[in-house]
Parts: C-alpha cells; structure tokens; sequence
C-alpha cells in the first residue's frame, strides 16, 4: 500500500518543538509521508525566540513547484507565511486548484512589513481554505475585534467562514485553566463548541501545529471537516498528556506526537 502524502508549508523551527518540525512528526505517527516546503527559518528554544529568516518567496515556490509536479499531495496545511509576498504566492497555487484539502493556520508572525499586509494577504488565501484554524488572537487580528469568550468565538467563525473557508475552528487553548479545552467549529452553517478534558502540562508548545496538521491528514484520508477536527481535537490532547512529564529545555517543551507511552493508532 502506498502511503498518504501530506504536504505543509511553513517555518523550520531549531526547537523541534513546532512549525514543520512537529508536522513532519505528527505525519510520521499517522503514516503518513510529509513533504515540506520551507518559508523560514526561525532561531529559537522553548525559552523564547530569537529570529525569523524569510526565504525568498522565489526559493518558497520554486520548492513547491518541485512538489507538486511530482508527488500526490492529498491535503495541504500552511503554518508560517513569513511576507504579505510569500502569503499572495501561495493564495495563486490555491486559487489554481493546486492545494486540495487546504488547512490554513494563519500563525501571524510577519518577517518583514506591517502585520496588516500579512492579514491582507492572507485575505486571498481564505477563499481556497477547506478548514481554518486561529487561535483567538488570531481570529482577533483576522478580524479587528477582541475574541475572548466562546460566544465570541462563535460569532468570530461565522464571520471569517463569509471569508471563504468551508469550515472555521478557532481554538482555546490559551482559555484560563478550567476543566475543558474549549474550541468553537463553525461548519454547514452552524456553530458547536468542542470540548475534551484539559490536560495539566507546562509542554503546550506545538499544539497549534499538531492539531492543523492532523486535520490535514485526516482529510486526505477522506474525513470530512467536522470529523477531522474532533479527531485532530483527541490527536493533539492525548499528544499532550503523553509529554506531559518532560523537561526538554526550561520552556514550554514539546508535546508527544508519538504517543510513545499510551497512543494506540486507528
Ligand atoms: N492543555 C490542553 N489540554 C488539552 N487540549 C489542549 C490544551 N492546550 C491546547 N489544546 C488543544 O490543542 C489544539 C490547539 O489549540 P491552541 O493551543 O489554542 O493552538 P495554538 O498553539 O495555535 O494557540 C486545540 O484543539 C486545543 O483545544
Ligand atoms: C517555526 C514555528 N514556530 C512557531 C509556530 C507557532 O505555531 P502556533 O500554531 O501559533 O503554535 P504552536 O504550534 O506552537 O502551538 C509555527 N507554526 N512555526
């Protein structure tokens, strides 16, 4: 049997704790072949971080111009977009019908100009998006208002579901401990609150791009939105309690792709 390809587009993070460090690792642990296309290369470590270096968007489609000519991308999720110029470059492939099962992260970390011409730019992208995943303080930049509690969340995924993307699913993990992880999905017109048990750990780091990136996965294996979601949502919490006892580096360290002690794969 041939395996799955999954292609993400982002940031090499020196941590290995996120970016297309933790979506080559979350592919990995679902079978799945990842093939990555680089935009950045961030200088960090759990502590804090300390650079982003764009690439040339040239060098960004030039890599995924060797991709896509070549191998069966079934999903594709996008992390770091580091310049409104490498943001427009990717929207064309998409609007071009050459990104199928796109999952948008829209992790606003912006290299070079204003935030605002990364958030215009990724204007163009939200047409093409099956599934979009903000934060809330993503979701508060995307729109210009402060999303804080689920009703804002709600509200905030029908608005950037009028964006273009198909399905909306702005997370909380960044909610004050309370005994739920609570995200909001916005799918077939209607809005539902998730929720799965919160998982005590200071190892959080990677969440973001585990969870988009399993969505990615599962909607190449012909999930439809909503199921990916829940079962990316069970992915990325069980990830996180199973590094809950480790102390890589005196930050946020990463969370456990592998389930190395409890994941039993389906
Ligand atoms: N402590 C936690 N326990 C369980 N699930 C969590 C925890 N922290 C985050 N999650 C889940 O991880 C996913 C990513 O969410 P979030 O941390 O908000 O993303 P980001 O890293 O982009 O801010 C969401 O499904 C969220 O509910
Ligand atoms: C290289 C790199 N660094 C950080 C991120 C941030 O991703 P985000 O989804 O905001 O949060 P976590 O994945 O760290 O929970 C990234 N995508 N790439």
């Amino acid at each position: 049997m041939q395996p799955t390809v999954v292609l993400t587009i982002g940031a090499s993070d020196s941590s290995g704790g996120s970016g297309l460090q933790a979506d080559l690792r979350t592919l990995a642990a679902l079978r799945m072949h990842g093939a990555s296309v680089v935009t950045a290369v961030v200088s960090r470590n759990t502590r804090d971080v300390a650079d982003l270096y764009p690439q040339p968007t040239n060098v960004v489609t030039a890599q995924l111009t060797s991709v896509l000519d070549d191998l069966p991308v079934a999903a594709v999720k996008t992390g770091i977009l580091p310049t409104p110029e490498t943001a427009v470059a990717i929207a064309a492939r998409a609007r071009n019908g050459a990104l199928p099962n796109l999952v948008v992260d829209p992790v606003l970390t912006a290299a070079t100009g204003s935030r605002r011409g990364l958030i215009a730019a990724y204007e163009r992208l939200l047409p093409h998006a099956s599934v979009l995943t903000p934060n809330r303080e993503e979701a508060s930049a995307l729109l210009g208002w402060d999303v804080v509690t689920p009703e804002d969340m709600a509200a905030a995924a029908s608005q950037l579901s009028a964006r273009g993307p198909r399905c909306v699913v702005i997370t909380g993990g960044d909610f004050a401990a309370g005994a739920d992880a609570i995200d909001v999905l916005w799918a077939d017109g209607e809005a539902r609150v998730l929720h799965s048990p919160r998982i005590s750990s200071r190892n959080t780091d990677g969440s973001g791009a585990t969870f988009a990136t399993a969505v990615a996965a599962r909607l190449a294996a012909a999930d439809d939105a909503d199921a990916a979601v829940a079962w990316a949502k069970g992915f990325v919490g069980r990830a996180i309690g199973d590094a809950a006892e480790w102390r890589l580096g005196n930050g946020p360290g990463p969370i456990d792709q592998f389930g190395w002690s409890s994941l039993t794969l389906r």
